[in-house]
């Protein structure tokens, strides 16, 4: 399918899983009827809180999705669960459904938020969760598909590799700070559908989470980079036309991915002028 309507999803979960979940059920619904065949969620969509929490994939959540996939005949993409790994430190997981109600990908964040934001609040994600190890895509009738995870949109590499190897919409789905956020959110992702010529759906969390504010500004950005959809400041639904003929038209206008000097990217090759 060449044109087709996707939705993003922007939520405010908390600590209440169940009401989360009846949330994102009601909003599955209302993107059904807005005839959307790809529907994505933020980072963290069914619980939000200060408890270990974690399922197995399959799982409650998973189950849940599926059933709403197949009742919708549409694909569902998760954002992410916190997926138990067995250890004590879980890992953040997208599962990607199809209308099937078979889950037919998963990937697991790469890049652990460890930082310390002046005025603003430090993380140490990798204390309680345990980082993925794989880069995903998958082929699918909606065009090839690209996985990543909040943080993970400030590693361009990543990015890169998934354009490389074909993907034309890739997902970003986020619990965003607002410290960061206010001035990095939107460049970011601007940048990187720009810097790959690709879609970029950004489903995000808003409202106040434990030790932050969430920066929510649910985007969808086209391969020109323009922002396409852009959600208001509650929970709600946000969808765009995605269109394959203008990406392909879009990576002709501007073939870059084909421009690049591959023979030439190699640290041992700078000229360190000291
Ligand atoms: O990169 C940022 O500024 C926010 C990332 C984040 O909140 C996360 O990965 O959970």
């Amino acid at each position: 399918m060449r044109k087709f309507i996707i939705a993003a999803l922007q939520l405010n979960s908390n600590d209440n899983k169940k009401q989360n979940l009846r949330n994102v059920i009601t909003l599955i619904e209302e993107a059904a009827e807005r005839k959307a065949k790809i529907v994505a969620m933020p980072e963290n969509m069914n619980y939000v809180g200060v408890e270990k929490e974690s399922e197995t994939i399959p799982g409650y959540t998973t189950n849940l999705l599926a059933e709403q996939a197949v009742k919708y005949n549409i694909y569902i993409h998760c954002g992410s669960i916190s997926e138990d790994s067995k250890t004590g430190r879980p890992y953040n997981t997208t599962v990607f459904i199809n209308p099937k109600g078979e889950i037919i990908c998963k990937y697991r964040k790469l890049h652990m938020f460890d930082v310390d934001i002046k005025e603003g609040p430090s993380f140490r994600e990798s204390d309680n969760k345990t980082p993925g190890s794989e880069i995903v895509t998958i082929e699918t009738e909606y065009g090839n598909l690209g996985f990543s995870i909040c943080y993970d949109i400030r590693f361009p590499e990543m990015y890169r590799i998934m354009a490389l190897n074909g993907a034309q919409i890739i997902f970003a789905p986020a619990c965003f700070l607002m410290n960061t956020g206010k001035d990095h959110w939107e460049p970011l992702l601007r940048a990187r559908a720009i810097e790959n010529t690709c879609y970029i759906v950004a489903p995000a969390q808003i409202g106040i989470k434990p030790s932050y504010q969430a920066y929510g500004k649910t985007l969808i950005v086209d391969p020109w980079g323009n922002v396409i959809a852009k959600a208001m400041d509650k929970p709600c639904v946000v969808t765009s036309e995605i269109d394959l003929d203008y990406l392909e038209n879009i990576r002709k206008q501007v073939p870059s991915l084909k421009n690049r000097r591959s023979d030439i990217y190699d640290l041992k090759k700078v000229i360190k002028n000291n």
